[in-house]
């Protein structure tokens, strides 16, 4: 059911966005426009009152798996990819913080004086307390991804759903970039995604949803007004459940 203007489905979420679509119309790193977007729409969220914990990727700047192709170590290149999200996230914090919007940003690699370290009750008191909370540094392992710890983030802090904002509107039989007449779902169920190892999102972070029945859905991050929709009530891109 959608609810009416200030009214919403969810109070606490976890907030999942893609780093390489912080690239916006650059060509490499972060476009401050896209900031600024990111900003006025959370600050909608939280306007009405909604939790949000946020995770961003660091695509937009270095994977690990990439840089292994390039000849590097590979976790060497995860340790790079999870530095990414520390700078995605200040830049975050920084276009948050300029919006009046409180944030904090927790690392699961400590690094004092820059940010502070992750721990899961200052997370939800500053959450409780309507601060955006940005989850950095993915799980502090390599060889995972930051669906990964979104989820085991969004997991732990009681969130209601994982909101994947992503590039493509929704999950389709197929990746829509690369074959423009896949069909898209408008629900699956976890299996059905690691069935048809769907690779919207790693499997991984599905199957720790599954355990822990943990609602995904994934939706377009370049429409305006989608994720208060969502927020709302409303059936933008796929559920996962
Ligand atoms: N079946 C599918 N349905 C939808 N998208 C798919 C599918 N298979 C692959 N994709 C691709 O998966 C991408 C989603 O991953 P996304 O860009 O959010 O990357 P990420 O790894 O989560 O974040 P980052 O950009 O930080 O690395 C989409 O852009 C889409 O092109
Ligand atoms: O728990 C984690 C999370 C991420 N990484 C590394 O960081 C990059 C960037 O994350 P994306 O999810 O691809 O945006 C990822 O490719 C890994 O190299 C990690 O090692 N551990």
């Amino acid at each position: 059911m959608v609810q009416g203007a200030g009214e919403k489905k969810y109070k606490r979420i976890l907030l999942k966005l893609s780093g390489e679509a912080l690239t916006g119309s650059e060509k490499f790193g972060i476009d401050p426009k896209i900031l600024d977007r990111l900003a006025l729409e959370i600050g909608q969220l939280v306007g009405i009152g909604v939790q949000v914990g946020l995770v961003v990727g660091g695509g937009n700047l270095f994977r690990g798996a990439a840089l292994q192709a390039a000849g590097l170590d590979r976790v060497t290149g995860d340790h790079m990819g999870m530095l990414a999200t520390v700078m995605n996230a200040l830049a975050l914090r920084d276009a948050l913080e300029r919006s009046n919007i409180a944030t904090q940003v927790l690392s699961s690699i400590p690094m004092s004086g820059v940010v502070d370290h992750y721990d899961r009750r200052k997370a939800i008191r500053a959450l409780s307390n309507g601060d955006v909370v940005i989850f950095c540094a993915g799980t502090g392992n390599p060889l995972f991804t930051t669906d990964s710890s979104a989820c085991l983030r969004g997991i732990e802090i009681e969130a209601e759903v994982v909101l994947k904002a992503t590039k493509v509107d929704g999950i389709y039989s197929a990746d829509p970039l690369k074959q423009p007449d896949a069909e898209k779902y408008q629900r699956l169920t976890y299996d059905e995604v690691l069935d048809k190892k769907l690779e919207v999102m790693d499997l991984t972070a599905i199957c720790l949803c599954r355990d822990h029945s943990m609602p995904v859905r994934v939706f377009g991050m370049n429409k305006a007004g989608a994720l208060l929709n969502i927020v709302r009530g409303g059936n933008d891109g796929t559920l996962i459940e």
